[in-house]
């Protein structure tokens, strides 16, 4: 069997875009198959257009986590919300985008499918490979015997009674999520083969959503905001004209306050991650989720180990069976942001030659060599939705990176704080800095799932206190530079020649402060994050 190396698929990535910029590179084909290579051409449009469609916010990313820290005492008002949308009012992005700081921080990259984005099955604008969703499936199939169940919502945590909040006059009221579930699947939706293979179904969630939402709340039309970048946009051969209206201004639909007392109350003894979980009518697939880490550090534990199922056939298996779906997964990064697959590339590599204080029996053993991400962590979620939260083990300047998939209508995600919200359709890839922003994903109707990759600051920081890497290129922000830097040269050329604004910061920083500034941000989430962080700092690990 292949073993589809990410890292050799992201450099393809980024020598596909320098291509596309007129570069003229030698891009030798990685030998995948040639779907996948297609595959990886349309991804490379996606992330061009999301770069070139910037969300520009008012304030610096590095101010946010500083005021974060001090919030208690500190004043917020200086961070507004995307165009001043007041607490729960939200604009709906559909194209790809990038949110952007002041100083041109990437904080998100918003990578929907095309094919969901125009409704049609347009063989040549889809990213996502055909049988991924279906090999995905099989994933989510495989693992199902692991997949720890925590409570449904209904039972401890409570959740089904959303009600959408109207707070802008003519703003569109989202249908009330249990509501419109049972509309969605007394009309057969959730019949709907899951995980498209093949021949994938027409998707028609956009169009369902706006007509519904036209005969609840008039005015529609009248109410669309504008998007408000006009980058340019190169997108293929698709005509700008047929794209869908890019933003609309929505109120989310809140979570009683008396629900999120119940989730959040440590007595219940039910962390975050043990929360949210639903089973749709017809489901196809168990609610619960699983995270495994070729690097962990548990809470009251000194030593670094991996998660024990790997070692088991079963984790090696899923490891064989996803391989490319898992690299193909993990190579977005070479350009979402390079340095952190290289960062992640350095602590495998470590982990592979056991160079780290990994205890033996807790290693990976042959897992090692298909790991597939540069990520120490993934994670599978399914049928769960996400209360808003930091992710608090994240590192502030590093991304998660989600992939979401099914056979569902509905999908958002919020950026809680930030008045800004994604459609999120199946094979839509977020890579959001979850340890600065609060994000949120309520319910959807039919099957969900969530493949997650993420890292772990301590297993981080415990190999970088063994690495050659100087410590300004630990941890650095994914900029509008450095996305520049691979189109004109097809490559991250050597970080320390092009480091960012913050190099001349961090310089004067001792690499001992870095890391005790890094532990104050442990702080900084679990008092802000409100309960669900502190529930799951509580010690959830392995
Ligand atoms: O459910 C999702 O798609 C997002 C999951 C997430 O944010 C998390 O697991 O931290
Ligand atoms: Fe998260």
């Amino acid at each position: 069997m292949l073993n589809v190396s990410p890292s050799l698929l992201g450099e393809f990535l980024q020598r596909i875009l320098a291509f596309t910029e007129g570069n003229r590179f030698d891009i030798q084909s990685p030998t995948i198959d040639s779907e996948l290579l297609f595959d990886c051409h349309q991804l490379v449009l996606v992330i061009k257009e999301a770069y070139d469609t910037p969300i520009q916010l008012e304030w610096s990313a590095e101010d946010y986590i500083q005021a974060q820290k001090k919030k208690k005492v500190g004043d917020m008002s200086n961070f507004p919300r995307y165009r001043n949308t007041k607490p729960n009012e939200f604009i709906v992005f559909r194209r790809p985008c990038t949110i952007v700081d002041r100083d041109g921080r990437i904080l998100v990259w918003y990578l929907p499918d095309q094919r969901q984005v125009r409704q049609t099955i347009i063989e040549s604008e889809r990213y996502l490979p055909r049988t991924s969703q279906a090999r995905f499936f099989q994933i989510f199939k495989h693992i199902e015997d692991q997949l720890k169940h925590g409570t449904t919502s209904n039972e401890t945590c409570g959740s089904a009674s959303n009600v959408p909040n109207i707070i802008a006059e003519n703003a569109i009221a989202e249908k009330p999520i249990a509501e419109s579930t049972i509309a969605e699947n007394s009309s057969g939706r959730a019949n709907a083969d899951i995980f498209h293979n093949g021949n994938c179904e027409p998707y028609v969630d956009s169009t369902e959503a706006s007509s519904e939402s036209r005969e609840t709340t008039p005015g529609r039309q009248a109410n669309t905001v504008e998007a408000q970048t006009s980058p340019n946009k190169k997108w293929g051969s698709l005509d700008p004209s047929l794209r869908p209206q890019m933003t609309d201004r929505v109120a989310k639909p809140v979570r009683k306050k008396a629900n999120k007392a119940k989730v959040t109350n440590s007595d219940s003894g039910k962390s975050r991650r043990m929360c949210g979980f639903y089973i749709p009518p017809n489901s196809r697939i168990l609610a619960g989720e699983l995270h495994l880490s070729a690097s962990w550090r548990a809470i009251g534990q000194p030593d670094l180990a991996s998660s024990p199922y790997l070692k088991l056939p079963g984790g090696l298996s899923l490891l064989k069976l996803g391989n490319d779906s898992f690299a193909w997964a993990a190579s977005v990064l070479w350009l979402l942001h390079p340095r952190l697959a290289r960062r992640g590339g350095e602590v495998m590599e470590r982990i592979r030659q056991m160079s780290i204080d990994l205890d033996p029996v807790k290693n990976m053993g042959e897992a090692q060599a298909w790991w597939p991400t540069p990520f120490t962590s993934m994670g599978f979620i399914s049928n769960k939705e996400s209360f808003p939260h930091r992710d608090p083990r994240g590192v502030p300047e590093f991304f998660d990176l989600l992939l979401t998939l099914g056979s569902y209508t509905g999908g958002r995600f919020y950026l809680s704080d930030l008045g800004i919200a994604f459609q999120y359709d199946p094979g839509t890839i977020i890579a959001n800095s979850g340890k600065v922003l609060k994000h949120e994903v309520p319910r959807v109707n039919g099957d969900r799932v969530c493949y997650a990759q993420y890292f772990h600051k301590l297993v981080l920081e415990t190999h970088a206190k063994n690495s050659s890497l100087r410590h300004q290129d630990y941890n650095t922000w994914m900029t509008r530079s450095s996305f520049n830097e691979i189109r004109q040269n097809g490559d991250m050329y050597d970080v320390a020649e092009h480091l960012d604004f913050k190099q001349s910061r961090i310089e004067d920083v001792e690499e001992s402060r870095y890391f005790d500034q890094e532990m104050d941000m442990e702080v900084y989430a679990s008092a802000d994050t409100a309960e669900f962080d502190e529930l799951d700092a509580e010690g959830e690990d392995e």
